[in-house]
């Protein structure tokens, strides 16, 4: 599907440079328009991808493109002041030929932590589009502000959006790597999942060797659920034969054509398995998801419809629910088959009511530490006896 791509603030922006990189390498079109809004210049200077017409730096009288400093009240207040600024690069966009807008911001930090929930209200006031969201959690060793910043942005993101695709940092986080490396290799893996999914419903052309290929409208659908969303992934590497066709690691001696197929099929059910058991982008119980998508991409000659029935039916029980989509996303010169699960509207994540624990320990320290610090300060300030008078 075609998506107008909002980076808010400093991780939304990288992030949107990643999704450009990634379309260029696998010409796959997802994102039809990129903008990057931020605070600070410096982070928007460091963009390498976003066209610099559509860098947007907004707060320039309150905080002189200085950022907000992980203050996401005054991110959401500057974002509503200079709403106009944004809208005037959003008007470039040709709307008519986008699927759904996609806001992605971190959600630990001020800028677009504050600035994302104001500009989803707003798109949502002004265009029939839907607006979507990616909000990434920040780690846990990163600290009470930065939970308690995203535990806030959460609740109200999560209202004023369609659908809060969510990843969650903390799931990834290595231990022994920097910071700045660290994220890179996140980033690439959000790119991944999301590239995937939403590629899935840009396929054209080639679709007669695809056995059903997802469409944007199966992947809109799916979201108009609403609330929360997680992403599964799992790949297998199918090896090249020197002839030209795909020699699958799980594929037999002889030439049995029946034989390839159930190893296909095979593949895919385990694949799928793997997808939604393993990591998610937010992990949580995938029972009670209202709505599933899966989608399966690779050489057309290695997925099959079975395989994703099949697939698809095993969701159905996973999940409990009745509206799981499946269908393939067919790459012909890829060497991978990967499985992608998108579940929308899941309720059971114990890690947003973690967060939201740390969240309200963190405000309530934050707020005792305030009161100490005002009477502390009229204790020293004060004379002892009261003999002294200020100046005015
Ligand atoms: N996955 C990922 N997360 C990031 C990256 N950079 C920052 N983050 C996360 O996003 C949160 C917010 O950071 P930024 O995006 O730098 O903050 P900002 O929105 O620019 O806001 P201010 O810097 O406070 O003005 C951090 O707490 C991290 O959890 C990145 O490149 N990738």
């Amino acid at each position: 599907m075609k998506l107008a791509m909002i980076g808010f603030g400093q991780a939304g922006g990288k992030i949107v440079d990643k999704f450009l990189e990634y379309d260029d390498r696998t010409g796959s079109g997802i994102v039809r328009s990129a903008v990057a809004v931020n605070t600070a210049k410096a982070d928007l200077l460091g963009l390498e991808r976003v066209p610099e017409e559509n860098r947007v730096l907004i707060g320039q009288t309150r905080v002189k493109g200085h950022g907000v400093g992980a203050d996401n009240e005054l991110g959401a207040e500057i974002a509503e002041e200079d709403i106009d600024e944004v809208q005037s690069v959003i008007d470039n966009i040709p709307v008519h030929e986008i699927d759904a807008f996609l806001i992605i911001a971190g959600l630990g930090g001020g800028t677009g932590s504050g600035g994302s929930p104001v500009l989803a209200k707003h798109l949502k006031r002004i265009y029939t589009e839907p607006v979507y969201g990616l909000g990434i959690l920040p780690s846990s060793d990163e600290g009470g502000i930065y939970t308690l910043n995203a535990a806030r942005s959460f609740q109200t993101f999560v209202r004023e959006v369609d659908n809060l695709l969510v990843f969650d940092n903390d799931a990834w986080r290595k231990t022994g790597e920097s910071m700045e490396s660290g994220y890179e290799e996140i980033n690439d893996e959000i790119v991944k999942r999301f590239g995937i999914l939403f590629g899935a419903g840009e396929v054209t052309g080639d679709s007669e060797v695809a056995e059903s290929v997802v469409d944007s409208s199966e992947i809109v659908n799916t979201l108009a659920s609403g609330g929360v969303s997680t992403v599964g992934y799992a790949a297998e590497q199918v090896t090249r034969e020197s002839s030209g066709g795909l020699l699958s690691r799980f594929k037999s001696d002889g030439s049995d054509d029946n034989m390839d197929a159930a190893n296909t099929t095979n593949r895919i059910t385990s694949l799928v398995r793997k997808a939604a058991l393993g990591r998610l982008t937010l992990p949580c119980e995938i029972d009670g998801a209202e709505r599933a998508l899966l989608v399966l991409s690779g050489p057309p000659t290695e997925l099959n419809r079975k395989g994703i029935e099949r697939g698809r039916k095993w969701l159905e029980e996973q999940t409990g629910s009745m509206e799981v989509r499946g269908g393939d996303y067919p790459v012909s010169d890829s060497s991978y088959v990967a499985s992608v699960i998108l579940l929308s509207g899941v309720h059971n994540v114990p890690r947003i009511k973690e967060l939201q624990q740390v969240a309200i320990e963190a405000q309530e320290n934050i707020d005792e530490i305030r009161a100490e610090s005002e009477e502390n300060l009229e204790q020293l300030v004060e004379d002892d006896e009261d003999e002294l008078d200020p100046l005015f």
